[in-house]
Protein backbone atom coordinates (compact mmCIF):
# COMPACT_ATOMS: atom_id res chain seq x y z
CA UNK A 1 0.00 0.00 0.00
CA UNK A 2 1.02 3.18 -0.92
CA UNK A 3 -0.14 5.50 1.74
CA UNK A 4 -0.50 9.17 1.28
CA UNK A 5 1.94 12.27 2.98
CA UNK A 6 -0.98 14.08 4.68
CA UNK A 7 0.04 18.25 5.12
CA UNK A 8 -1.95 20.08 6.56
CA UNK A 9 -0.52 24.25 6.01
CA UNK A 10 -1.52 27.09 7.76
CA UNK A 11 -4.75 26.02 8.16
CA UNK A 12 -6.62 28.24 9.81
CA UNK A 13 -10.78 28.53 10.71
CA UNK A 14 -12.74 31.01 12.37
CA UNK A 15 -15.95 31.10 13.35
CA UNK A 16 -17.43 34.56 14.12
CA UNK A 17 -15.57 35.76 16.77
CA UNK A 18 -14.26 32.28 17.40
CA UNK A 19 -10.77 31.55 16.17
CA UNK A 20 -11.08 27.56 16.39
CA UNK A 21 -8.07 26.66 14.33
CA UNK A 22 -5.19 29.42 14.49
CA UNK A 23 -2.29 28.55 11.81
CA UNK A 24 -1.82 24.58 12.41
CA UNK A 25 0.87 23.31 10.21
CA UNK A 26 1.84 19.42 10.29
CA UNK A 27 2.26 16.28 8.10
CA UNK A 28 0.96 12.63 9.19
CA UNK A 29 3.84 10.66 6.82
CA UNK A 30 2.84 7.27 5.67
CA UNK A 31 3.69 3.96 6.92
CA UNK A 32 3.29 5.68 10.77
CA UNK A 33 0.26 6.46 12.74
CA UNK A 34 0.15 10.14 13.74
CA UNK A 35 -1.66 11.29 16.78
CA UNK A 36 -3.14 14.27 16.66
CA UNK A 37 -4.06 15.16 19.96
CA UNK A 38 -5.54 17.82 22.57
CA UNK A 39 -8.64 18.61 25.14
CA UNK A 40 -11.68 19.50 24.29
CA UNK A 41 -12.52 22.27 22.27
CA UNK A 42 -8.76 22.14 20.91
CA UNK A 43 -10.00 22.13 17.37
CA UNK A 44 -8.96 18.60 16.32
CA UNK A 45 -12.68 17.79 14.65
CA UNK A 46 -12.92 21.31 12.87
CA UNK A 47 -9.38 20.04 11.46
CA UNK A 48 -9.78 16.69 10.28
CA UNK A 49 -13.64 17.80 9.45
CA UNK A 50 -11.08 20.58 7.11
CA UNK A 51 -9.21 17.82 5.06
CA UNK A 52 -12.09 15.78 4.62
CA UNK A 53 -13.86 18.90 2.35
CA UNK A 54 -16.70 19.38 4.86
CA UNK A 55 -15.39 22.40 6.21
CA UNK A 56 -14.22 25.40 4.42
CA UNK A 57 -10.99 26.64 6.12
CA UNK A 58 -10.73 30.62 6.62
CA UNK A 59 -7.25 30.09 5.24
CA UNK A 60 -4.55 27.31 4.40
CA UNK A 61 -4.92 23.54 2.96
CA UNK A 62 -4.88 20.02 3.67
CA UNK A 63 -3.39 17.84 0.92
CA UNK A 64 -3.56 14.06 0.60
CA UNK A 65 0.58 13.84 -1.66
CA UNK A 66 0.16 16.84 -2.94
CA UNK A 67 -3.82 17.21 -3.94
CA UNK A 68 -7.02 18.36 -1.89
CA UNK A 69 -9.65 15.85 -1.04
CA UNK A 70 -11.90 17.83 -3.96
CA UNK A 71 -9.26 17.33 -6.53
CA UNK A 72 -8.78 13.46 -5.93
CA UNK A 73 -10.31 11.41 -8.57
CA UNK A 74 -11.62 8.79 -6.23
CA UNK A 75 -11.54 10.22 -2.79
CA UNK A 76 -13.17 6.84 -1.14
CA UNK A 77 -9.57 5.17 -2.58
CA UNK A 78 -7.34 7.58 -1.06
CA UNK A 79 -8.70 8.92 2.41
CA UNK A 80 -11.12 7.00 4.55
CA UNK A 81 -12.55 8.62 7.40
CA UNK A 82 -14.35 7.88 10.64
CA UNK A 83 -15.67 11.07 11.64
CA UNK A 84 -19.01 11.55 14.67
CA UNK A 85 -20.88 8.65 12.93
CA UNK A 86 -24.34 9.22 11.92
CA UNK A 87 -26.13 5.82 11.76
CA UNK A 88 -29.78 5.05 10.91
CA UNK A 89 -30.70 3.39 13.94
CA UNK A 90 -33.74 1.23 12.44
CA UNK A 91 -31.11 0.21 9.33
CA UNK A 92 -28.70 -3.19 9.20
CA UNK A 93 -24.80 -2.62 9.45
CA UNK A 94 -24.79 -3.92 6.10
CA UNK A 95 -27.64 -2.20 4.79
CA UNK A 96 -26.06 0.92 5.97
CA UNK A 97 -22.90 -0.09 4.57
CA UNK A 98 -25.05 -0.23 1.15
CA UNK A 99 -26.22 2.91 1.28
CA UNK A 100 -22.66 4.27 1.25
CA UNK A 101 -21.22 1.72 -1.69
CA UNK A 102 -22.26 3.35 -4.59
CA UNK A 103 -20.47 6.76 -2.96
CA UNK A 104 -17.39 4.80 -2.55
CA UNK A 105 -17.68 3.37 -6.18
CA UNK A 106 -17.72 -0.11 -4.29
CA UNK A 107 -19.97 -3.02 -5.75
CA UNK A 108 -22.35 -4.53 -2.42
CA UNK A 109 -20.07 -7.25 -1.72
CA UNK A 110 -17.77 -4.99 -0.44
CA UNK A 111 -19.47 -4.25 2.45
CA UNK A 112 -19.47 -8.08 3.77
CA UNK A 113 -15.74 -7.80 3.26
CA UNK A 114 -15.08 -4.54 5.24
CA UNK A 115 -18.19 -5.87 7.99
CA UNK A 116 -15.82 -9.04 8.57
CA UNK A 117 -12.31 -7.21 8.64
CA UNK A 118 -13.64 -5.05 11.82
CA UNK A 119 -15.27 -8.28 13.24
CA UNK A 120 -18.88 -7.04 12.87
CA UNK A 121 -19.66 -10.21 9.98
CA UNK A 122 -21.85 -11.87 12.66
CA UNK A 123 -23.81 -8.68 13.39
CA UNK A 124 -24.13 -8.00 9.87
CA UNK A 125 -27.97 -8.32 9.69
CA UNK A 126 -28.58 -6.62 13.27
CA UNK A 127 -30.18 -3.16 13.64
CA UNK A 128 -27.42 -0.78 14.21
CA UNK A 129 -29.80 0.80 16.98
CA UNK A 130 -28.52 -2.22 19.01
CA UNK A 131 -25.08 -1.74 18.56
CA UNK A 132 -22.77 -1.11 21.39
CA UNK A 133 -20.80 1.60 21.60
CA UNK A 134 -18.06 -0.85 20.34
CA UNK A 135 -19.77 -2.25 17.82
CA UNK A 136 -20.43 1.24 16.53
CA UNK A 137 -16.73 2.69 16.36
CA UNK A 138 -16.31 -0.88 14.34
CA UNK A 139 -18.79 -0.01 11.98
CA UNK A 140 -17.33 3.44 11.65
CA UNK A 141 -14.00 2.04 10.49
CA UNK A 142 -16.02 -0.32 7.94
CA UNK A 143 -17.15 2.57 6.51
CA UNK A 144 -14.13 4.16 6.35
CA UNK A 145 -12.43 1.04 4.67
CA UNK A 146 -15.22 0.97 2.18
CA UNK A 147 -12.77 2.70 -0.39
CA UNK A 148 -10.04 0.26 -0.06
CA UNK A 149 -7.65 3.69 1.04
CA UNK A 150 -4.47 4.18 1.43
CA UNK A 151 -5.03 6.64 4.57
CA UNK A 152 -7.21 6.86 7.41
CA UNK A 153 -8.59 9.67 9.51
CA UNK A 154 -9.80 8.76 12.43
CA UNK A 155 -12.07 11.05 15.07
CA UNK A 156 -11.36 10.12 18.83
CA UNK A 157 -11.36 6.20 17.68
CA UNK A 158 -11.15 5.10 20.81
CA UNK A 159 -13.68 6.66 22.61
CA UNK A 160 -16.23 4.26 24.52
CA UNK A 161 -14.21 1.03 23.33
CA UNK A 162 -13.52 -1.57 26.39
CA UNK A 163 -9.66 -2.07 27.00
CA UNK A 164 -10.25 -5.47 24.48
CA UNK A 165 -11.82 -3.45 21.72
CA UNK A 166 -9.04 -0.70 22.21
CA UNK A 167 -6.37 -3.69 22.07
CA UNK A 168 -8.38 -4.70 19.05
CA UNK A 169 -8.30 -0.94 17.47
CA UNK A 170 -4.59 -0.57 18.24
CA UNK A 171 -3.44 -3.79 16.36
CA UNK A 172 -5.47 -3.10 13.40
CA UNK A 173 -4.46 0.64 13.04
CA UNK A 174 -1.11 -0.97 13.77
CA UNK A 175 -1.38 -3.18 10.68
CA UNK A 176 -2.74 -0.95 8.33
CA UNK A 177 0.37 1.33 8.71
CA UNK A 178 2.29 -1.47 8.91
CA UNK A 179 1.22 -2.30 5.13
CA UNK A 180 2.55 1.03 4.05
CA UNK A 181 -0.60 3.19 5.18
CA UNK A 182 -1.19 6.90 6.14
CA UNK A 183 -2.79 6.92 9.75
CA UNK A 184 -4.40 10.59 11.61
CA UNK A 185 -5.80 9.85 14.31
CA UNK A 186 -7.45 12.30 17.01
CA UNK A 187 -7.44 12.09 20.55
CA UNK A 188 -8.05 13.97 24.06
CA UNK A 189 -5.55 11.44 26.14
CA UNK A 190 -1.87 10.65 25.27
CA UNK A 191 -2.67 6.99 27.51
CA UNK A 192 -4.83 5.94 25.08
CA UNK A 193 -3.33 5.70 22.61
CA UNK A 194 1.01 5.96 23.48
CA UNK A 195 0.65 2.75 22.33
CA UNK A 196 -0.78 3.10 19.05
CA UNK A 197 1.10 6.24 17.98
CA UNK A 198 4.27 6.64 16.18
CA UNK A 199 4.25 10.70 16.01
CA UNK A 200 2.46 12.73 18.18
CA UNK A 201 1.10 16.54 17.10
CA UNK A 202 -0.42 18.42 20.44
CA UNK A 203 -2.93 20.96 19.61
CA UNK A 204 -4.52 23.48 22.45
CA UNK A 205 -6.49 26.45 21.85
CA UNK A 206 -6.14 25.97 17.70
CA UNK A 207 -2.38 26.17 17.18
CA UNK A 208 -0.18 23.64 17.52
CA UNK A 209 2.28 23.15 20.95
CA UNK A 210 4.20 20.16 19.70
CA UNK A 211 5.01 17.75 17.02
CA UNK A 212 7.46 15.20 17.18
CA UNK A 213 8.06 11.05 17.67
CA UNK A 214 6.53 9.72 20.53
CA UNK A 215 9.48 8.83 21.39
CA UNK A 216 11.03 12.24 21.62
CA UNK A 217 8.57 13.29 24.46
CA UNK A 218 10.38 10.92 26.85
CA UNK A 219 13.18 13.22 26.50
CA UNK A 220 10.75 16.36 27.94
CA UNK A 221 9.98 14.15 30.89
CA UNK A 222 11.57 16.42 34.05
CA UNK A 223 12.40 13.64 36.99
CA UNK A 224 10.50 13.70 39.91
CA UNK A 225 11.14 11.74 43.36
CA UNK A 226 8.56 9.66 45.52
CA UNK A 227 9.15 9.78 49.13
CA UNK A 228 6.99 7.65 51.22
CA UNK A 229 7.22 8.12 55.26
CA UNK A 230 4.72 6.84 57.96
CA UNK A 231 4.93 10.30 59.35
CA UNK A 232 2.08 11.89 57.47
CA UNK A 233 2.88 15.25 59.57
CA UNK A 234 6.98 15.32 58.98
CA UNK A 235 6.72 14.24 55.43
CA UNK A 236 4.45 17.61 54.78
CA UNK A 237 6.30 19.43 56.45
CA UNK A 238 9.64 18.37 54.51
CA UNK A 239 7.95 18.65 51.10
CA UNK A 240 6.22 21.78 51.53
CA UNK A 241 9.86 23.47 50.71
CA UNK A 242 8.89 22.44 47.14
CA UNK A 243 5.85 24.53 45.70
CA UNK A 244 4.99 21.98 43.14
CA UNK A 245 5.12 18.86 45.85
CA UNK A 246 1.91 16.75 45.96
CA UNK A 247 0.54 14.20 48.47
CA UNK A 248 -0.57 11.17 46.43
CA UNK A 249 -1.98 9.72 49.22
CA UNK A 250 -1.33 10.31 53.41
CA UNK A 251 2.73 8.63 53.34
CA UNK A 252 3.58 9.33 49.45
CA UNK A 253 4.59 12.75 48.33
CA UNK A 254 5.64 13.20 44.44
CA UNK A 255 8.35 15.98 43.70
CA UNK A 256 8.87 17.01 40.48
CA UNK A 257 11.97 18.69 39.22
CA UNK A 258 14.28 16.65 42.07
CA UNK A 259 16.44 14.03 42.00
CA UNK A 260 16.96 11.27 44.59
CA UNK A 261 19.69 12.23 46.42
CA UNK A 262 18.65 15.87 47.06
CA UNK A 263 15.34 14.86 48.52
CA UNK A 264 17.11 11.88 49.98
CA UNK A 265 19.50 14.41 51.57
CA UNK A 266 16.87 16.89 53.01
CA UNK A 267 14.64 14.01 54.78
CA UNK A 268 17.98 13.12 56.36
CA UNK A 269 18.78 16.42 57.61
CA UNK A 270 14.84 16.44 59.02
CA UNK A 271 15.15 13.27 60.78
CA UNK A 272 12.48 11.88 58.81
CA UNK A 273 11.76 8.65 58.82
CA UNK A 274 11.64 7.21 55.61
CA UNK A 275 10.06 4.40 54.09
CA UNK A 276 10.52 4.32 50.21
CA UNK A 277 12.82 7.07 48.18
CA UNK A 278 12.47 6.60 44.33
CA UNK A 279 13.10 9.07 41.30
CA UNK A 280 11.72 7.94 38.32
CA UNK A 281 10.59 10.00 34.99
CA UNK A 282 7.41 12.27 34.93
CA UNK A 283 4.65 10.30 32.96
CA UNK A 284 4.27 11.31 29.10
CA UNK A 285 0.28 12.38 30.49
CA UNK A 286 1.95 14.84 32.86
CA UNK A 287 4.22 15.99 29.64
CA UNK A 288 1.35 16.18 27.24
CA UNK A 289 -0.59 17.68 30.37
CA UNK A 290 1.80 20.26 30.81
CA UNK A 291 2.21 21.29 27.23
CA UNK A 292 -1.89 21.66 26.77
CA UNK A 293 -2.25 23.43 30.47
CA UNK A 294 0.64 26.12 29.61
CA UNK A 295 -1.78 26.69 26.16
CA UNK A 296 -4.40 27.61 29.03
N1 LIG B 1 -19.84 25.20 13.93
C1 LIG B 1 -19.23 25.90 14.88
N2 LIG B 1 -19.61 27.15 15.21
C2 LIG B 1 -18.98 27.85 16.15
N3 LIG B 1 -17.93 27.40 16.87
C3 LIG B 1 -17.50 26.17 16.62
C4 LIG B 1 -18.11 25.34 15.60
N4 LIG B 1 -17.46 24.15 15.57
C5 LIG B 1 -16.47 24.23 16.51
N5 LIG B 1 -16.50 25.44 17.12
C6 LIG B 1 -15.57 25.89 18.18
O1 LIG B 1 -14.25 25.71 17.70
C7 LIG B 1 -13.39 25.24 18.73
C8 LIG B 1 -12.73 23.93 18.31
O2 LIG B 1 -13.71 22.90 18.26
P1 LIG B 1 -13.39 21.40 17.79
O3 LIG B 1 -14.68 20.65 17.81
O4 LIG B 1 -12.63 21.43 16.53
O5 LIG B 1 -12.45 20.89 18.95
P2 LIG B 1 -12.02 19.41 19.31
O6 LIG B 1 -10.58 19.47 19.63
O7 LIG B 1 -12.42 18.47 18.25
O8 LIG B 1 -12.83 19.14 20.61
P3 LIG B 1 -13.71 17.87 21.04
O9 LIG B 1 -12.71 16.84 21.48
O10 LIG B 1 -14.50 18.43 22.18
O11 LIG B 1 -14.54 17.48 19.86
C9 LIG B 1 -14.24 25.15 19.98
O12 LIG B 1 -14.07 26.33 20.71
C10 LIG B 1 -15.64 25.03 19.44
O13 LIG B 1 -16.56 25.56 20.37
Amino acid sequence: MDGPRIEVAGLTKRYGDVLAVDAVSFTAEPGRVTGFLGPNGAGKTTTLRSALGLIAPTAGAITFSGRRFSQLPRPAAVVGAHLEPAFHPGRTGRDHLRTLAPLAGVPDSRCDEVLAMVGLADAAGRRVGGYSLGMRQRLGLATALLGDPAALVLDEPANGLDPAGITWMRAFVRSFAARGGTVLLSSHLLAEVEQTVDDVVVIARGRIRHASPLADLHALASPETVLRSPDEAGLRRLVSRWPDALMEDSVTAVIPGTTAAEVGAAAHAAQLEVHGLTERGESLERVFLRMTEEAA
